[in-house]
């Protein structure tokens, strides 16, 4: 059996992720749980006729619980998203405290699962969700993953409009955390490889970091990405059934992950931002998870600097998540 499952299943994002899981071969059981009309969702998604059987939860008869036993791998998009004029850290008052219950619940219910976050700011609802797993003894840092996709995809996408190349060809590694500054292309060590005027590396690279906000401006209000971060989130959770159900070897994708599972390659990474817990770099996925931690390897001038500037923000979003679990009456 593998289970799936989706906090905030009924939402902007939750709806078509779900449908892209439905359309998982590899799921057996799709669980859609939000606090408002998940039933409705999985009884439309069950006429499709793939394996995976689909339920739907609302909070009221233990739902969340039913929902998370015995769950392989959990995605997290529930929460409010960007409105024009925010920043994703305007969204930690209400998202932190959805994240944070939602954490709790699966430590007690799903403590083996995998565990994808996709709320905002993603950079501090991972360290939240560390924190309460840490607290509950149940922190494992191979199954833990901000997902950051949705950089990678859009690296792809926007370095090919100026390349030419076949944008499902096109590799980026996209490190360091999900928002602005902190989004670190590395143009350099694009796949097939390509040299890029360092204008195009600037345009491109500023594009990459603020490209969220092209979508919140455009969808005037009415939220943020949804049908692109569905497609990056179905394509990550797709690599780690991938990896941990079917024993494929080799996959990576950058993810923003916990730094100090030295078994796994992150001290090394850590050592070269300046100790943060907390970072997105290349992972290897092997059949427990993170099997290895890439080193974010040569990084130009221009890279070097996008670090430096990235790692204070980065500091100060991974403490406000830690802070806010420390302060918390659990
Ligand atoms: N990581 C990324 O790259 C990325 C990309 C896009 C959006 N996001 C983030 O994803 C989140 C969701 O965005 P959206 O557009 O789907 O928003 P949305 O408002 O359309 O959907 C959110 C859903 O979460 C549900 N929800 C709220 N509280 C809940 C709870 N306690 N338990 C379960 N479900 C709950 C809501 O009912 C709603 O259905 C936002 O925080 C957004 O910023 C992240
Ligand atoms: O921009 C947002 O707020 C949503 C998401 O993080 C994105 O990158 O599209």
């Amino acid at each position: 059996m593998v289970k799936a499952v989706v906090l905030g299943a009924a939402g902007g994002i939750g709806q078509p992720l779900s449908l892209l899981l439905k359309l998982n071969n590899t799921i057996t059981e799709l669980a859609l749980y939000d606090i408002v009309n998940s039933p409705g969702v999985a009884a439309d998604l069950s006429h499709i006729n793939t394996p995976a059987k689909v339920t739907g939860y609302l909070p009221p008869n233990d739902g969340l619980k039913i929902a998370l036993t015995n769950a392989h791998l959990i995605v997290i998009p529930a929460g409010v998203p960007r409105k024009p004029g925010m920043t994703r850290d305007d969204l930690f008052k209400i998202n932190a405290g959805i994240v944070r219950d939602l954490a709790t619940n699966i430590a007690k219910y799903s403590p083996n699962a995998y565990v994808l976050i996709i709320s905002n700011p993603v950079n501090s609802t991972v360290p939240i969700v560390v924190e309460i797993l840490k607290k509950h003894g149940v922190f494992d840092a191979k199954k833990v993953f901000g997902v950051t996709t949705l950089d990678v995809v859009r690296a792809s996408t926007f370095t090919s409009s100026v390349s030419g190349a076949n944008p499902q060809e096109v590799r980026v590694p996209v490190v360091g955390g999900h928002s602005g500054v902190t989004i670190i292309p590395l143009l350099s060590q694009i796949a097939p490889s390509y040299n890029f005027s360092q204008e195009d590396i600037e345009a491109l690279t500023k594009r990459i970091q603020f490209g969220g906000d092209e979508v919140v401006k455009a969808k005037d209000g009415a939220g943020s990405a949804t049908l692109s971060m569905a497609q990056a989130g179905a394509r990550f959770a797709s690599s780690i059934l991938n990896a941990t159900v079917s024993g494929e070897a080799g996959i990576i994708e950058p993810s923003y992950v916990h730094l100090d599972a030295d078994s796994v390659g992150g001290d090394q990474v850590k050592n070269t931002v300046d100790g943060l817990d907390y970072f997105s770099s290349n992972v290897e996925l092997g059949k427990n998870g993170i099997e290895k931690i890439h080193p974010l390897g040569d990084l130009s001038e221009y890279e070097k600097k996008l670090l430096e500037a990235a790692i204070p923000e980065l500091r100060a979003n991974i403490n406000k998540g830690v802070s806010f679990v420390a302060e918390s009456k659990l």
